[in-house]
């Protein structure tokens, strides 16, 4: 019988017992549920309020406000309505969801400009950045024992240069069939970088292909209390020589009346650092590599995490 339900993967499971349940799970969908990451409800609840104040607000003033945060160079500040479309390949007029994106902060301090709804909440918006940096420095020492290497193998690559923290809103929407191909809320794709740490609010509607983009069986992944979502990325993928799977996902229109409202997540996202190089982790793992999907990265010498990053999101944007 396929699996029709992710795996729950404790972070207070010793060394063997994570790397092993990690590997398992990035082997098989590239996606796992993970509990006990210490990040307390209270915390994530504090960081949906700000999410939910930052989009509630839809003055024109507002709204100018949020526009001038928007710096694309630098992939951070708000995104609009339709302005980003994750599946190019649809012919769609772009993702039903409006986002902002989140530096790490210096010394406390936040390294762009912030509307005001979240400017008098950049303690609390900082310290939260923060936590799923942690969070994320653990899961990628999971993928380093998974792969059979030193714990700290990953560390030394990810100073969160460009991991950045995304608040999402998806506006309401009518019930749709997943098979229309009209509008989408995201659309079908993978993830650029190391690994992804995702919180959904209380509306549905992720969902991940276990068939990785050939031919499509999505499987429904709920919100569930306490949990991360946790998924493999494409730097990830491409480093463990296509051992692990990072895999297509979207979020679908509304099922059924309780997701035609308002949909709030947030995710992280762990990036490599900008000179990180990007390559096989044993050369003799190259030829295992998904050739069809890193042809970009397989014909040029030494790619780093900056220059892919920026050739995934020309392709977004
Ligand atoms: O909002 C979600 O649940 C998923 C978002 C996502 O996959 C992404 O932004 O990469
Ligand atoms: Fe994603």
């Amino acid at each position: 019988m396929p699996l029709q339900q992710l795996p729950v993967i404790s972070l207070r499971a010793d060394r063997d017992a994570l790397g092993s349940c990690i590997r398992e799970a990035s082997q098989e969908t590239g996606f796992f549920y993970l509990t006990d990451h210490g990040i307390s409800t209270d915390q994530v609840s504090k960081a949906f309020e700000m999410t939910d104040a930052l989009f509630s607000d839809r003055s024109p003033e507002a709204m100018e406000e949020k526009l001038r945060t928007q710096d694309r160079i630098n992939n951070s500040g708000y995104t609009a309505l339709m302005h980003e479309k994750l599946d190019p390949t649809k012919n769609t007029a772009g993702d039903l969801k409006e986002s902002f994106y989140v530096k790490k902060f210096a010394s406390g301090q936040p390294q762009q400009p912030l509307p005001s709804s979240l400017q008098s909440q950049a303690d609390e918006l900082g310290l939260f950045f923060e936590s799923c940096r942690l969070v994320s420095l653990r899961v990628l020492e999971g993928f380093a024992l998974a792969l059979g290497l030193s714990h700290d193998y990953f560390a030394p690559h990810h100073h969160a240069e460009l991991d950045r923290l995304r608040l999402i809103h998806y506006p309401p929407a009518p019930v749709t069939s997943p098979d229309s191909n009209g509008s989408i809320r995201a659309g079908s794709h993978s993830d650029y970088g190391s690994c992804t740490l995702l919180f959904q609010k209380d509306v549905g509607g992720l969902q991940v292909d276990l068939t990785n983009g050939h031919g499509g069986h999505w499987i429904d992944v709920p919100p569930k209390p306490g949990c991360i979502v946790v998924n493999v990325a494409d730097a990830m993928e491409f480093w463990s020589a296509s051992r692990f799977k990072s895999t297509q996902h979207r979020v679908a229109m509304p099922q059924n009346e309780s997701q035609t409202s308002s949909r709030y997540s947030i995710a992280y996202f762990c990036q490599p650092d900008e000179n990180a190089r990007l390559e096989p982790l044993k050369e003799d793992w190259r030829s295992e590599i998904d050739k069809t999907k890193f042809a970009s990265l397989l014909h040029k010498e030494g790619i780093t995490g900056g220059e892919y990053l920026q050739a995934r999101l020309a392709a977004t944007y």
